[in-house]
């Protein structure tokens, strides 16, 4: 299957310092892959090397197999972005943005654009600039849609839209992209929208790469135990091998952890945690997220 996207040992600095450090990740043909990491992590900055704004430290991205440095304007007109829901040309109105839109691109499916408007409750002659942040937010996304890219990238695509219009667009890009050969690069702060939707994810920490993996693998490798503990007793955990990550609270623990319960237990039984009721938690992929990464 032809990878749409490739990123091959991707390291980028601001100035000195490191945002992430040997980055890989492909994005075959007709998938969808999500990019996933707290505020700052550098999911922009990767979307911003990809498009060739931002060249990175070391390393390449191949899109469509040219090196996004160099992207010829052939491959560019494949492309779609949208960045973090901004829209400009805010003067103009619903049908004026579609109009000037249309002339860059050849493939232009004007229908898309206003059967997403339809939904709209605004008038098409109101201005952007006088609209709702997710009122703007969602013509952006129609604007996207009408473009019909071969690759769609979407930074937090959900910026101030509702629960439904959210659901909505997921609806139109499942649609868009399932058996159309149509590829999807995701970023979205909000996880549980991506289950369902992603195949393929790459997490980000502030120390660099923390996981890439298929959704599946990660929600059926990556578990949740938690267990009680005796009052008044302090626990001191680190992470290590087992220990993905945990909280303690005063007589209840939670480790989070690619092991089996069986290595979990003989793990904490070996630190002298004076666990009882050890138990497995079922997790959403949000679930999973936080699990690995921190709340905080
Ligand atoms: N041009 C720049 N110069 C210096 N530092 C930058 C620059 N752009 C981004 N950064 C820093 O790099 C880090 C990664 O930023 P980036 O915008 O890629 O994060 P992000 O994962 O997209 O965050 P968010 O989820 O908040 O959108 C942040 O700490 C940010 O402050």
């Amino acid at each position: 299957m032809e990878n749409v996207v490739e990123c091959v040992n991707l390291t980028h600095y601001y100035g000195k310092r490191l945002i992430y450090e040997n980055l890989n990740f492909v994005i075959k043909k007709g998938s969808i892959f999500g990019l996933l990491g707290k505020n700052g992590t550098g999911k922009t900055t990767t979307i911003n090397i990809l498009h060739g704004y931002l060249r990175p430290h070391s390393g390449h991205c191949y899109i469509f197999g040219e090196d996004s440095q160099h992207l010829s304007p052939q491959t560019k007109a494949r492309m779609g972005f949208l960045m973090e829901g901004h829209i400009q040309y805010n003067f103009m109105t619903i049908t004026q943005i579609e109009k000037f839109y249309s002339a860059f691109y050849p493939k232009w499916k004007k229908e898309a654009y206003y059967d997403l408007m339809e939904k709209l409750e605004v008038e098409p002659q109101q201005k952007l600039s006088t609209m709702s942040c997710g009122q703007r937010s969602q013509v952006a996304l129609g604007l996207i849609l009408a473009q019909d890219p071969d690759l769609m990238i979407l930074d937090d695509y959900s910026m101030g839209l509702d629960a439904g219009y959210r659901r909505l667009f997921l609806d139109y890009l499942k649609e868009y992209a399932i058996g159309r050969g149509k590829t999807i690069f995701i970023t979205s702060h909000i996880i549980q929208d991506l289950e369902g939707l992603v195949e393929d994810i790459v997490v980000l920490d502030y120390k660099g790469v923390l996981l890439t993996s298929t959704v599946k693998e990660f929600k059926a490798n990556f578990k949740q135990f938690t267990f009680d503990l005796p009052e008044g007793h302090h626990v001191s955990l680190h992470k290590d091998d087992v220990i993905a990550n945990f909280e303690i609270f005063k007589t209840r623990g939670i480790v989070y952890s690619f092991k089996t319960q069986d290595k979990v237990e003989e793990h904490l039984k070996k630190l002298n945690v004076p666990f009882k009721n050890i138990k497995q938690v079922p997790m959403t992929l949000e679930d999973a997220f936080i699990g690995l990464t921190g709340k905080y």
